[in-house]
């Protein structure tokens, strides 16, 4: 089974079937998410808790659960206002996932719910696709100054775009804005189109669903439906009713269908008051009918109760009620934009005509109204159109075919285990941790350093111990500096490996434990202004921690070679010098390459700590040092 995480931020597919003030996308989520689970998908969707009463997690229809992100106040605010709540957003959403298990997709819905996806793709390694349903750059050309969005949204959904596995676009128009303006890779573009639910919308019968809705059986009846805000263009649309009746002289009637509330009442509504002037100035006030909002479910009627209905808004993302009214049977006359362009066949399923138009609107209405058997065959041929292209069943088997696209190119990304030899592989594991470790280890590699010559500077000395093979490098570290590892002729540093006395180490693991047999020696070797270098791959030898603590204890400055996730020494070390790997011989050989650099690095220091006029001898072995110049003759040998 296939776990998906639909992020919803602003738009909960519950608000879908109370219908009052549901847009397009709570439908589209609500939808999305219950044919996916009707394919075999498990489906979360995460959306802001915007009541009080909202449980964290709600069992909505079999396979899905809504789930209510506790992020700003458990009320309805603007989605203008959202943008700062998305951090917390993204940590509550990898909190859960820790908690619930990981999904194996995210699909982000709106480009703050892409921002989510976006950081938890980065975090966790998710891979996210993103519907936008509406995009900044287009809404700000067709807005302007009335859009309230930060201008944040801009790179923000350039970078999703660069970000998402793919970016479903809702129709043509959609896919040509994110080609233009956001220079998306077509590539990674698919073009899904929103769809609807034969249950919920099919022919209800003309005569009956106006018997219903108390309306006139036999009235030429025209229907404008859905959000009331300026861009919808419903003033168009009672401009183009005007002239259509007026110049053709017919009796007909407008429904005005939407608001903020069941009652047509202007306070409630201030667009309404607007659009209630237009239709007195056109002449058509008794003609026009405002009916506010009405439910989703008394909505099949309204479409099936009209003989046209219009949707001309000045630019549309897609346009879900045109498809809703196609649906019922009824022809659409839509505006030439997004996605009615592409559902409305221009003299087949209905007409198109520019956006902001209502001369043109007014002669195709006219021309429609005029005209009984040209809207029954439109009608039939919308309802043919629909029922063939754009189901949600048909839009969730769609997105299902990109979400395995999309799985299956991850896990062509997943390194294949390679085929070659033992020493290949170790070569190239190898080369891998080295590449990793390389930008991290740098200032570590220099601060150790730094730290030991400073220590030998004030004349103290520095202790290391290690287990198994970091034991050997810790002697190997102490060989170099005591004895000699590039510059000839310096003076002997003090450096002294507590894994060499086996007669100590024997006795006190024997006689008393091993656990301390480090402690043991910086209890009696160290004092204020020393040093421990601990080596562990892991971090958890309970030694190499207790050597630590006693360093600390007594005033050593400590520095720790570590791996893995580093342990319980991470926190003890004044300097931790973390590989990244978990597999111990790669974090050896790379520990190896940080000593040898050290013991280069102090070698460096300690011969430039005093002035270049005072001759070598003088300047590798200070006036000050305790320990005899031992400089000549060196013997041949490997390292000279
Ligand atoms: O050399 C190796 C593995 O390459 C082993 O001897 C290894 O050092 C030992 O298992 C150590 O006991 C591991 O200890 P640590 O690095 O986790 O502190
Ligand atoms: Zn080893």
């Amino acid at each position: 089974m296939k776990r998906i995480a639909l992020i919803s931020e602003h738009a909960s597919p519950l608000a879908a079937l109370g219908g009052t003030d549901a847009g397009g996308q709570n439908v589209y989520v609500a939808q999305v998410a219950r044919h996916l689970a009707r394919l075999g998908y498990a489906v979360d969707v995460f959306t802001r808790r915007d009541a009080p009463h909202f449980p964290e997690v709600l069992e909505w229809v079999p396979g899905v659960r809504v789930v209510h992100v506790p992020v700003g106040p458990a009320a309805a605010i603007p989605k203008e206002d959202l943008l700062p709540l998305m951090a917390d957003f993204t940590r509550f959403m990898a909190a859960f996932m820790a908690r619930e298990g990981r999904y194996d997709l995210l699909h982000a819905n709106f480009w703050m719910s892409g921002l989510v996806a976006a950081d938890l793709k980065r975090l966790l390694g998710l891979p996210f696709v993103i519907t936008f349903h509406a995009l900044g750059k287009v809404r700000r050309l067709h807005q302007g100054e009335a859009d309230g969005f930060p201008d944040d949204r801009f790179a923000i959904e350039e970078r999703l775009v660069r970000e998402a596995d793919r970016v479903i676009a809702e129709c043509p128009q959609d896919e040509a804005d994110l080609r233009d303006l956001y220079a998306a890779d077509p590539a990674r573009i698919v073009t899904v189109p929103c769809g609807f639910d034969p249950d919920e919308f099919s022919p209800q019968g003309r005569r009956e669903a106006r018997e219903r809705l108390g309306l006139d059986p036999d009235e030429l009846t025209v229907l404008q439906l859905g959000r009331m805000v300026p861009r919808k263009g419903v003033d168009d649309a009672i401009r183009g009713f005007a002239r259509a009746v007026r110049e053709r002289g017919l009796s007909a009637r407008l429904l005005v269908v939407g608001g903020n509330s069941p009652d047509p009442d202007p306070a409630l509504t201030p667009e309404l008051g607007r659009l209630q002037g237009v239709a007195r100035e056109e002449g058509v006030a008794d003609r026009v009918i405002f009916t506010g909002s009405r439910d989703r479910a008394a909505l099949r009627d309204y479409y099936s109760a009209a003989d046209v209905f219009i949707s001309t808004p000045w630019y549309e993302p897609f346009g879900i009620t045109p498809l809703e009214a196609m649906a019922c049977g009824t022809p659409v006359l839509g505006a030439r934009v997004g996605g009615i362009q592409y559902t409305v066949m221009d003299g087949e399923t209905g007409y198109l005509v520019p956006p902001r138009d209502p001369d043109a609107l007014g002669k195709r209405l006219g021309d429609l109204l005029a005209d009984a058997p040209l809207r029954e065959q439109m009608g039939e041929a919308a309802l043919m159109r629909v029922r063939s292209h754009f189901t949600w069943e048909g839009v969730a088997r769609q997105l299902a075919g990109v979400y395995r696209e999309v799985e299956q190119e991850a896990e062509g990304a997943r390194p294949v285990p390679p085929a070659e030899s033992l020493v290949e592989r170790a070569f190239q594991s190898l080369m891998t941790t080295l590449t990793r470790s390389r930008r991290a280890l740098e200032p570590q590699i220099e601060a150790a350093a730094e730290a030991i010559t400073e220590c030998f500077e004030r004349g103290g000395k520095v202790l290391v111990c290690g287990n198994g093979g970091s034991a050997a490098d810790a002697q190997h570290f102490a060989a170099e500096l005591v004895g000699r590892f590039r510059i000839d002729g310096r003076r002997g540093l003090p450096v002294l490996a507590l894994t060499a006395d086996t007669a100590m180490l024997t006795a006190w693991s024997n006689d008393v434990g091993f656990d301390d047999v480090f402690a043991r020696q910086v209890e009696a070797f160290g004092c204020e202004g020393d040093l421990l270098l601990a080596i562990s791959t892991s971090g958890r030898s309970p030694n190499i921690v207790a050597a630590l603590q006693a360093a600390r204890a007594r005033g050593l400055t400590t520095v720790a070679l570590l791996g893995g996730r580093g342990g319980d020494a991470l926190a003890l070390a004044d300097l931790p010098l973390m590989v990244a790997s978990t597999d111990t011989p790669r974090i050896q050989e790379v520990h190896i390459l940080a000593l040898h650099l050290i013991c280069e690095l102090v070698e460096e220091q300690i011969s430039t700590a005093l002035p270049a006029h005072l001759p070598a001898a003088v300047r590798l072995n200070p006036p000050g040092a305790t320990s005899p110049l031992i400089s000549a003759p060196v013997r041949k040998g490997a390292n000279v």
